[in-house]
């Protein structure tokens, strides 16, 4: 996926202006920046939540025009800032939602469960299983959002986005609220992903910069909506730029 010269305004206010950026595929792409520097309206641009006022997406020079509703569908999945489960739906229902694009019945098999419908729901309900087991939190299967610890939380929501078998997985801030030995596993969860599911591509926005440097192939500066910087994680610790968007000019 390329952005070429993508802004996006609300009101008065510049959320990104002229952002061009290559993603990389089957690598861990960071976007890091300062808060209120654009990097989830960045991601709303990809999910077609948010329209550009200013321009284009393409994919292999085709220009994407990308919808919310059916992102899966086009190899796109996201996790949220925060846990974003759905309440009324036990872990691996939540999971198997996840999957639903790859459902093989049509709409009335489902519509009347005929046994093809009732036999993909087994195949989708051991799909979810096997990742939850995968992240190490299989034991939560039949237990509803609000009695899960934080951390599982958002593993369950990792596993939900993986469910369907994203070619580009958005991860925002995954780190948020956990503690240095979940960090520890998600990073190494993360740097696994693109040889998990071949050529998965992943975008990672996070604040937690260890975890950047250490599993980010590249890594893309936004500074007040501006992309300041692009690199190597080595490359992007030693910009001047970088450390000035950062810890203010006089540092
Ligand atoms: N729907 C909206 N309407 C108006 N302003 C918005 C909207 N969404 C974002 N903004 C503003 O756009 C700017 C960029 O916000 P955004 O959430 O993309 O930043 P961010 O880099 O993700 O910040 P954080 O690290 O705090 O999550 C901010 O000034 C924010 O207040």
């Amino acid at each position: 996926m390329e952005l070429h010269g993508i802004g996006v305004r609300f009101g008065g206010l510049v959320a990104l202006d002229d952002v061009s950026l290559d993603v990389p595929i089957g690598k861990v792409l960071g976007i890091i920046g300062p808060n209120g520097a654009g990097k989830t309206t960045l991601f709303n641009v990809i999910c077609g939540l948010v329209q550009p006022t200013s321009g284009r997406l393409t994919h292999d020079g085709r220009v994407l025009r990308p919808q919310p509703h059916s992102l899966t569908r086009h190899g796109i999945s996201r996790t949220l800032q925060g846990v974003g489960l759905f309440k009324g739906l036990t872990v691996v229902e939540n999971v198997m939602a996840g999957a639903t694009c790859q459902a093989r019945p049509g709409f009335f098999s489902a519509l009347f469960a005929l046994p093809a419908s009732e036999r993909d729901e087994g195949r989708l309900n051991g799909l979810a299983l096997d990742l939850l087991d995968e992240l190490g939190v299989g034991d939560y299967a039949n237990a509803y959002p609000h009695t899960l610890p934080y951390a599982v939380g958002k593993r369950v929501a990792l596993a939900r986005a993986l469910a369907a078998q994203p070619r580009l997985l958005l991860l925002d801030e995954p780190a948020g609220g956990l503690g240095e030995e979940d960090i520890g596993e998600l990073a190494a969860l993360i740097a696994g992903l693109p040889k998990r599911q071949e050529g998965c591509t992943v975008l990672l926005v996070e604040h937690h910069m260890d975890l950047v440097m250490r599993v980010c192939d590249r890594v893309a500066v936004l500074d007040f909506g501006r992309l300041i910087a692009t690199g190597t994680p080595a490359q992007i610790r030693e910009n001047p730029a970088v450390a000035d968007a950062y810890l203010g000019a006089a540092a």
